[in-house]
């Protein structure tokens, strides 16, 4: 019986379970080794490329009138986008925060700009007080990883891809990152939702195969 005993040949047993779980273990060592890289980039150096992508994405997202874009209130050295939501909101967007109600539950949107007040949220995360809930057209979401297909690697509260599961009007999604934060792969699971585009410093990230 050993000659047919699937982790005999030494390859990986492909159990789905064991296979869960190699990966969940996975991507927490890469989520503190990526978070502990940008956060050792100097600050000086993720300002500027927070300020390039900036650029990049207000041009992706084009006329901004009437259009409600959600981006994030930073931490952890995620590169600060606080200056392109006021640009966004002086062109006519509405702009809005995501806001976590539960764990498990998907993330809302509600309309924050420059000024409005913030109030503690989950993990202490700042979030709008006042504003109401909406719709985005454009979710803009923070990467602690991304890969060559553009899927994200988040947090792991699974929070983005439970929000757009349960979305009936998909919006834009544009995953941010610095290029730093690249990895071949995130061994992308069932749940995992690919963004339409990855933006760095660099710009849109593609991986064109062939070119
Ligand atoms: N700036 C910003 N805001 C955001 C997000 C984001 O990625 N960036 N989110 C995007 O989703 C939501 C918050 N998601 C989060 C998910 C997990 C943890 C966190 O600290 N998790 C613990 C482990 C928790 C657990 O195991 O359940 C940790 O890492 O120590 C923080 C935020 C909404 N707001
Ligand atoms: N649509 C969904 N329905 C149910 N569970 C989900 C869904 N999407 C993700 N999850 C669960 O959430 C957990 C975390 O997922 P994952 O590792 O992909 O998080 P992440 O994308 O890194 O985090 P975040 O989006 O919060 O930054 C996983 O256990 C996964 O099974």
């Amino acid at each position: 019986m050993h000659e047919i005993e699937p982790g005999y040949s030494g390859l990986p047993v492909s159990d789905p379970k064991q296979q869960e779980l190699d990966v969940s273990r996975w991507r927490k060592a890469e989520r503190s080794r990526q978070i502990a890289s940008r956060l050792a980039l100097p600050s000086e150096q993720r300002r500027v490329h927070g300020k390039r992508i900036a650029g990049h994405l207000k041009k992706l997202i084009g006329d901004a009138a009437e259009q409600v874009v959600s981006a994030y209130w930073p931490f952890r050295g995620e590169p600060d986008l606080r200056s392109l939501m006021t640009a966004l909101a002086f062109d006519g967007a509405r702009t809005a925060l995501p806001v976590v109600i539960e764990r498990g539950r998907p993330l809302v949107f509600r309309l924050w700009k420059t000024g409005d007040r913030l109030e503690k949220g989950v993990w202490n995360i700042p979030v709008p007080a006042d504003g109401a809930v909406v719709v985005p057209d454009v979710v803009i979401a923070p990467v602690v990883g991304f890969d060559r297909e553009n899927y994200r690697l988040g947090y792991g509260g699974g929070f983005f891809d439970r929000t757009l599961a349960a979305t009936t009007k998909r919006p834009r999604v544009f995953g941010v990152g610095y290029s730093s934060a690249f990895m071949p792969t995130i061994y992308p699971q069932a749940h995992d939702i690919p963004m339409d585009a990855i933006i760095t410093e660099q710009g849109e990230m593609r991986f064109d195969v062939g070119v």
